[in-house]
């Protein structure tokens, strides 16, 4: 018997809330074995980003096929891509090698209002990254700026725009609306799930709302899980069950979210408690 593998290609973030220390504490807590390709060092913590070393693009692709010659991976994601050069060496690997259901992040903004990614590589991920992607998870700024229209108020705003971001070429979309969940009293993600003859189904995931500010990391922590659950389909090439791994997901994050104000990491936003489900932790 072999381990299911995922992978993460993301950012580095010392703080251990965010990117790839976020990424690989969560697959671990749900079994999974995780490699990590590294596209940036942040000089980050709890209370924001004072700097961004970003990966040349060449060797973010040589990290990526050093790697997949050697190591069979079930399924990925991506984080903190930070620039188009770096979107486009993805692609160009990802395309040729084969690493399972990918789940795209398209992370931009930190919490903490820092930015992660520059315009150009904006429209590279929509342009070149989205169509090869199996899943994708913007949050509610996120959605807008792929879309180019305003940000989500309401959760029909989020249904419209999970519909609306299946154009440009994933198979499934959620999105996230955490940023809302003071405004409506819950959290309520929306995920629309494009069907093997074309057509659409959406579902509502809604959970009580948490009322903390020890956040850092929800995305990266969601998307990670949802690569984590995503490896089962990816060692027999069935497609995944998009429905159920986001719930699955989500009491993932719930319980990190529930147990996060006990970590004590920080002054500032503090990471969310990626283990705090396996651990049984509430
Ligand atoms: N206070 C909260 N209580 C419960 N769930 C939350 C809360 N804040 C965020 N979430 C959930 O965390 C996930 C990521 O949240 P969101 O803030 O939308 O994305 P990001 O972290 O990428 O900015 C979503 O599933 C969202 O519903
Ligand atoms: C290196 C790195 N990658 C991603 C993020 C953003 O992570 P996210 O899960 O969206 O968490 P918040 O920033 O919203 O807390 C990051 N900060 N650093």
């Amino acid at each position: 018997m072999s381990a299911r593998v995922a992978l993460t290609v993301a950012g580095s973030d010392p703080s251990g809330g965010a990117g790839i220390q976020a990424d690989l504490a969560t697959f671990a807590g749900r079994t999974t074995y995780g490699c990590a390709v590294v596209t940036a060092l942040t000089a980050q913590n709890t209370r924001g980003v004072t700097g961004v070393h970003p990966v040349p693009a060449a060797f973010v692709a040589q990290q990526l096929e050093t790697l997949l010659d050697d190591v069979t991976v079930h399924a990925a994601k991506t984080g903190m891509l930070g620039s188009a050069d770096v979107v486009h060496a993805v692609v160009d690997v990802l395309s040729r090698r084969p690493v399972g259901p990918l789940v795209v992040d398209p992370v931009m903004v930190a919490t903490s209002g820092d930015q992660l990614i520059d315009d150009d590589a904006v429209d590279a991920v929509r342009t070149a990254l989205l169509p090869i992607c199996d899943l994708l998870t913007p949050n509610v700024p996120e959605a807008a700026r792929l879309l180019h229209v305003e940000q989500a108020r309401a959760v029909d705003d989020l249904r419209d725009q999970a519909v609306a971001l299946l154009d440009l070429g994933p198979g499934a979309v959620l999105v996230k609306g955490g940023h809302l969940a003071h405004a409506l009293g819950e959290s309520t993600d929306v995920l629309a799930v494009r069907g093997p003859g074309g057509g659409t189904s959406v579902h509502l995931s809604r959970r009580p709302l948490v009322a903390t500010s020890n956040t850092h990391g929800t995305g990266c922590t969601l998307s990670a899980a949802l690569a984590a659950g995503a490896t089962t389909a990816g060692t027999t090439g069935a497609a995944p069950d998009w429905p159920a791994l986001v719930e699955e997901a989500r009491d993932v994050l719930q319980a990190g979210l529930l147990h996060a104000d006990r970590l004590g990491v920080g002054s500032g936003n503090g990471p969310v408690s990626h283990g705090a489900y396996a651990w049984g932790e509430l």
